[in-house]
């Protein structure tokens, strides 16, 4: 299996938590949200190493410089999350060559199996990238701003997106920098791409690669994590 390095966004604020400290800090099970997150990539036996992008001058930010011995790096994040992307695709190691793939996981997601990165890696690498995601399996409504439900939304070839995703380091650089010269502000790596005309593949992953987003979350989180399964 390649070696693979991966950036692993980790500036947001997590105000949809709340709370003094930023999401990817609070504790699950006595571990931070991103320490189990860095470990879980870490021990990937494809993944060669981590850059970390953090809140400029985050406090909390432990220094490491190795996690599972693979090395990681830090940048500075940004404002939005492809900021925060792309200050990692800079800050990876110059051995990462431009046509590398490289990898892009949220620092909110540490229940990701390691079967699926390698399942991801296998069948993407055979194009010119893709990510994990899970088609949607709930009806879909469109709501007005008073929450009633104004219309049922067609499901059929619509997908959940999950991270990792993966892509060439120089073309996931110059989708995410042209999204941001036309003011787009994508939601994820993905999007970036089919706005520079590539079709990522869809390879389903398990559901359980909850993004820890609400407080509700880290119970589950820990739940998913006490289980085990890597
Ligand atoms: N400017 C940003 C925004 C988000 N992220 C990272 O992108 C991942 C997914 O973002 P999300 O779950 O939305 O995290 P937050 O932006 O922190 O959450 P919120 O939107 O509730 O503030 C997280 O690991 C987050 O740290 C980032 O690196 N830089
Ligand atoms: C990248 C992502 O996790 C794919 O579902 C998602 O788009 C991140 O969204 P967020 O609002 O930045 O959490």
């Amino acid at each position: 299996m390649q070696s693979i390095w991966c950036v692993v966004p980790a500036a947001g604020k997590g105000t949809r938590v709340g709370g003094p400290l930023p999401k990817q800090y609070l504790p699950i099970a006595g571990r931070s949200l991103l320490q189990l997150t860095l470990e879980r990539l870490a021990t990937h036996p494809a993944i060669a190493g981590l850059v970390v992008t953090l809140a400029a001058g985050d406090p909390h930010w432990p220094g490491l410089t190795e996690v599972a011995g693979k090395p990681v790096r830090t940048a500075d994040g940004g404002l939005e999350r492809y900021d925060s992307v792309l200050a990692g695709l800079d800050g990876l190691p110059p051995e990462v060559a431009a046509t590398d793939f490289v990898l892009v996981h949220d620092a909110a997601r540490p229940c990701v199996r390691h079967v699926d990165i390698s399942r991801l890696i296998e069948q993407a690498s055979r194009f010119e990238g893709g990510l994990l995601g899970a088609p949607l399996r709930d009806t879909l409504k469109r709501a007005d701003d008073q929450s009633h439900s104004l219309e049922t939304e067609p499901r059929d070839g619509r997908w959940r997106a999950f991270t990792p995703q993966m892509f060439r380091r120089q073309a996931l650089i110059q989708a995410l920098r042209q999204a941001r010269a036309d003011g787009v502000v994508v939601s994820d790596e993905a999007m970036a791409m089919e706005r520079a005309g590539v079709r990522p593949l869809l390879v389903e992953g398990a559901e359980d690669n909850l993004k820890v987003t609400t407080q509700a979350d880290f119970a589950l989180a820990e739940f998913i994590l006490s289980r085990a399964v890597q």
